[in-house]
């Protein structure tokens, strides 16, 4: 039989093969044609992943903002191609849809000797050291700082401080001690958000290390400053801080440090329990309880109460928390709704729902002044310094 052009012949791949050896020259043009099609379907396959970099190269927002922000023009093309190249593997390997903690890369360290970890002898068994979701809350005696080292060399910390103000006045105490404190063998970059430049001290500093002084605006009401603060983070997360750290720490800069902290702290996204609210009931936590607000947590709700004096995580982490809670900010401020506890309301809100991966014990925060210690708690490692609310605020 010749295939005539059969309209109502079966399309399958087993009806052509029946016809096919006995068939005329209009068969050898249908295998010709197949032929082909079949090598431009490979081709198309093995094309396909860099042709799916390239579109998340334009989809993706920073991406965007690389093309679009002249502030990222004085880059070398170097370092704008490992961006993009970074933010494309961060993209592609840990997408929006499949983002998983498990997906990082682990690190490789080198030979190192320290005492092993004993299975039947907790170190800690005074305290909680894992969140219900499997996140560590670091206490001291839970990690070895020179393991931690060594998976984390080679990363810049970012620190924002905001000494909006009279508040310039904790920046000396704040800068001295960090550098005898914190992150010390690492590169650091503090980011000095303030409306006068001119009141930044000159703080000796380690090397790879050193102050930014960036100048914004201020607010009249100290609440204003404290809740802006997520929006200007969210900002120059984009603009710089991507291109220039991996990690960033968000802290209050009435404080000071007077203990080691160091990469123990860092993971993707990380809080701190509040030294008020450890131990206390969920009931009892001060979130935001009005349903209007979008910083709202209802009373059967709530893992911890986290402080909005410490906070961090991946640049990109970071960029999502100062945002959404900016947005959220926004939205309360349309209806004239302005939340219990300040943009420490809108974190707690945002931690409930995007679970940190580390969480710190009261370790990383504490108020010598108005809290007893108790004895589990080894080390103080950041505290406030006492300050007059009359003298500082809205001055
Ligand atoms: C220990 C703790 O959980 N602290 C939080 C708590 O307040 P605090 O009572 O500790 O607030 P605060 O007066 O320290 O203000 C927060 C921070 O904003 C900056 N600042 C503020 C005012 C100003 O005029 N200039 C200036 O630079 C400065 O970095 C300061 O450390 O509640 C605030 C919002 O209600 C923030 O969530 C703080 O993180
Ligand atoms: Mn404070």
């Amino acid at each position: 039989m010749i295939q005539g052009p059969d309209n109502s012949a079966p399309s399958n791949p087993a009806f052509l093969s029946t016809d096919f050896w006995g068939g005329s020259s209009k068969s050898w043009l249908c295998l010709v044609l197949l032929l082909a099609a079949c090598l431009g379907f490979y081709s198309n396959i093995f094309n396909l992943i860099p042709r799916w970099e390239q579109r998340e190269e334009s989809q993706s927002p920073e991406a965007h903002h690389l093309q679009d922000q002249p502030d990222s023009l004085p880059l070398s093309q170097d370092k704008h191609t490992v961006v993009l190249h970074r933010l494309l593997l961060e993209k592609t390997e840990v997408s929006e849809g499949d983002c998983h903690m498990d997906t990082c890369k682990i690190p490789e360290v080198p030979r190192l000797v320290y005492p092993k970890a004993q299975v039947l002898q907790p170190t800690r068994t005074d305290v909680l050291v894992m969140t219900p979701w499997f996140a560590p809350i670091v206490w001291d005696g839970t990690f070895d700082s020179a393991i931690l080292d060594a998976q984390f060399r080679n990363i810049t910390i970012g620190m924002t401080i905001f000494a909006i103000k009279k508040y310039t006045v904790f920046l000396k105490l704040f800068l001295e001690t960090a550098e005898k404190y914190f992150m010390v063998g690492h590169k650091v970059n503090y980011y000095v958000f303030t409306d006068r430049p001119a009141d930044v001290p000159q703080v000796p500093l380690r090397q790879g290390r050193q102050v930014v002084v960036l100048e914004v605006r201020n607010y009249r009401r100290w609440q204003d400053v404290c809740m802006h603060r997520m929006e200007m983070i969210s900002n120059f997360s984009r603009q710089r801080f991507l291109h220039e750290v991996d990690y960033l720490v968000c802290a209050d800069v009435d404080m000071k440090f007077s203990d080691r902290v160091g990469v123990e702290i860092l993971a993707p996204l990380f809080g701190t329990l509040h030294p008020g609210f450890y131990a206390a009931d969920r009931g009892s936590f001060t979130y935001e309880r009005r349903a209007l607000s979008q910083a709202y947590i209802p009373r059967d709700e709530g893992d911890f109460y986290y402080a909005g004096a410490f906070f961090g995580g991946s640049v990109l982490e970071v960029h999502r928390l100062t945002a959404a809670c900016h947005q959220a900010m926004m939205a309360d401020w349309a209806r004239g709704l302005e939340a219990v506890w300040h943009d420490e309301s809108h974190l707690n809100r945002y931690l409930l729902y995007h679970k940190p991966s580390k969480v710190l014990s009261p370790e990383y925060l504490w108020d010598e002044r108005m809290l007893r210690r108790p004895p589990y708690l080894r080390k103080l490692r950041y505290v406030a310094v006492p300050k007059n609310h009359a003298e500082i605020r809205n001055r």
